[in-house]
């Protein structure tokens, strides 16, 4: 079983509006970083402006961070959560999981969405005040498909596709852990490992994925991840960087 990492703080809530609201609610009273997990969230949201369904059951957590870096930098630490959490579903999820990561930051498994996260932040001038991690871990239920956008990855549960199961705080002490020594990683060594790591366990590498934003939509072969964690394809017009967007298979 893993430890408590040294130095992470963390509270329990039973019931909150969202952990993200709680970090920033909480953030200027805080002087290291700190776990908050909610066993029920009434305001969940997810990436792009979307809700996000809380069941619950599952984990629903934010951690916050005081980066020293600038925004871009920090900001890289969305691979540094997906590894972790990578990790942690891994470890508890046994070896029959098969895990995987979807640009920007998806953790699937058995090629459903298993886990999220929504990065926040607060701060002036290119500097963070803080640095919220938001995650949430589709632990006992995964939301009906309907409840997700409709050409979305179908979403999935640790419990409906392992057997196992696992409460919330138990999940995060793994996590927690996993991500203090890949946070320790990234302060040493700055984001090549990290990469290299995060490629190792990407979905869909070499293949033909469709990336879209709001204005746009780009097929191309996904080629890596480049330095500053912008998604590369490989397209008719060729090279093209992609800083933001929702990736379909
Ligand atoms: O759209 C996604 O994939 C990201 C989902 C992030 C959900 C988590 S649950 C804990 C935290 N609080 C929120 O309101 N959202 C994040």
């Amino acid at each position: 079983m893993s430890e408590w990492p040294e130095g992470y703080g963390l509270r329990i809530l039973d019931e909150v509006d969202s952990t993200l609201n709680e970090a920033a609610r909480i953030a200027h009273g805080l002087s290291g970083p700190e776990w908050i997990l909610a066993h029920r969230q009434t305001a969940a949201r997810g990436r792009r402006g979307r809700a996000w369904v809380d069941t619950g059951g599952n984990l629903a957590a934010t951690l916050v961070l005081f980066p020293k870096e600038p925004a871009g930098t920090a900001a890289l630490r969305s691979f540094v959560a997906s590894l972790a959490l990578h990790d942690a579903c891994k470890a508890v999820g046994g070896a029959g999981c098969d895990l995987t990561l979807k640009w920007p930051n998806d953790v699937l498994v058995n090629g459903g969405k298993l886990a999220g996260i929504l990065l926040e932040s607060a701060g002036q001038g290119g500097s963070l005040a803080h640095l919220a991690i938001g995650v949430g871990v589709n632990l006992a239920a995964a939301p009906e498909p309907e409840d997700v956008e409709a050409a979305a990855v179908r979403p999935v549960s640790l419990f409906g596709e392992t057997g196992v199961k696992v409460a919330p705080e138990r999940f995060l002490m793994h996590l927690a852990a996993a991500y203090a020594g890949h946070e320790n990683r990234f302060l040493a060594h700055g984001f090549e490992p990290i990469r290299t790591l995060w490629l190792a366990r990407a979905a869909r590498l070499g293949e033909v994925v469709t990336a879209r934003t709001v204005a746009s939509e780009t097929v191309g072969t996904f080629e890596t991840v480049d330095p500053s964690g912008n998604l590369i394809l490989n397209t008719a017009k060729g090279r093209v960087a992609i800083a933001a967007a929702d990736v379909f298979f």
